[in-house]
């Protein structure tokens, strides 16, 4: 088949159910990642012949996009903070917003001029927090822990992969009495998505990201922060600070488990407007 013909293919049937830039996206990231052809490429060269293993490949990554699986999945991989990370559907895709977190964080360990200092990252998940934390802070001792097995592996191997020591801890952090030391940064991204909020979120999210990365009850959503912060009080070094990425409509309730427990906190939206970040300080 000629590779122009597929992409009139392509286009016809995905155009049904996504807008037609993203469907450009898609293709393009397709045949660059199965037949190794660039945009200019493919422009310059729409007459090409596509073996039939190939057209086999663009079939089946075809079949997922109709079925509104995340490209990130079908490609095997991502970027984030200038880094590749592996996913698959262990590990929550990481998202923009989680890059201005990480910002935020090397912005203000800049500022400390601290050398060694050690960071937690709890739920970790593809370990895209750790890594970069790692990654830009190469005197820093990192650990990262996750309950998932799955997505233990995966942050394992995105740590080799970007060439980032990191230590790993399989745990469930609601039943952890303290933490293993004592840190100058703890981090987390928890689960943050209330039942109620399910309906705001898109086919792609709903069917395919794992639910133990995303969900809360509605009862108590805020059950991983406040555990946090409890343990953060405990084994956080004098100076130390905890960061949260938070849910954009839980901002003031969850910064009152931070003052309410020694920190002073501050919230910070992110590039959308919404109150996504939290820095908590702890007054030691
Ligand atoms: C929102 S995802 C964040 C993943 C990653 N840090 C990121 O920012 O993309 C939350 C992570 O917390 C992990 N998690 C859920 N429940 C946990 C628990 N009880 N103890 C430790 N980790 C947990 C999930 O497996 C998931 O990887």
């Amino acid at each position: 088949m000629k590779l122009l013909r597929f992409k009139e293919k392509f286009t016809d049937i995905l155009k049904q159910g996504y807008p037609l830039q993203e469907v450009n996206s898609f293709f393009n990231l397709l045949t660059e990642e199965i037949l190794g052809m660039s945009r200019l490429h493919v422009a310059l060269d729409p007459e090409k012949e596509i073996s039939e293993s190939e057209q086999q490949k663009l079939e089946d990554a075809l079949q997922r996009l109709q079925e509104h699986e995340p490209i990130q999945y079908i490609l095997g991989e991502t970027e984030f903070f200038g880094l590749t990370f592996k996913v698959d559907k262990n590990v929550l895709i990481p998202r923009p917003e989680t890059e201005e977190l990480v910002e935020w964080i090397l912005s203000d360990v800049k500022n400390l001029q601290q050398k060694e200092i050690r960071i937690l990252d709890i739920g970790t998940g593809s370990g895209c927090i750790a890594i970069s934390l790692g990654k830009n802070l190469p005197s820093a001792k990192v650990t990262a822990i996750d309950i998932s097995e799955g997505a233990l592996e995966m942050a394992k191997r995105n740590a080799d992969f970007n060439n980032v020591n990191v230590e790993f801890i399989q745990q469930d952090i609601l039943e952890a009495e303290a933490l293993d030391s004592n840190y100058d940064i703890i981090v987390s991204n928890p689960p943050y998505v209330r039942e109620l909020e399910k309906k705001e979120m898109q086919a792609n999210v709903l069917n395919n990201e794992p639910a133990g990365a995303l969900y809360v009850k509605d009862e108590d959503p805020l059950a991983f922060y406040r555990k946090i912060t409890e343990l953060a009080t405990k084994n956080i070094k004098k100076g130390g600070s905890l960061y949260f990425e938070i849910n954009q409509y839980l901002g003031e309730e969850t910064k009152a488990l931070l003052t309410n427990n020694y920190f002073t906190a501050s919230l910070k939206k992110d590039i959308f407007g919404n109150d996504r970040m939290l820095k908590g300080e702890i007054k030691k």
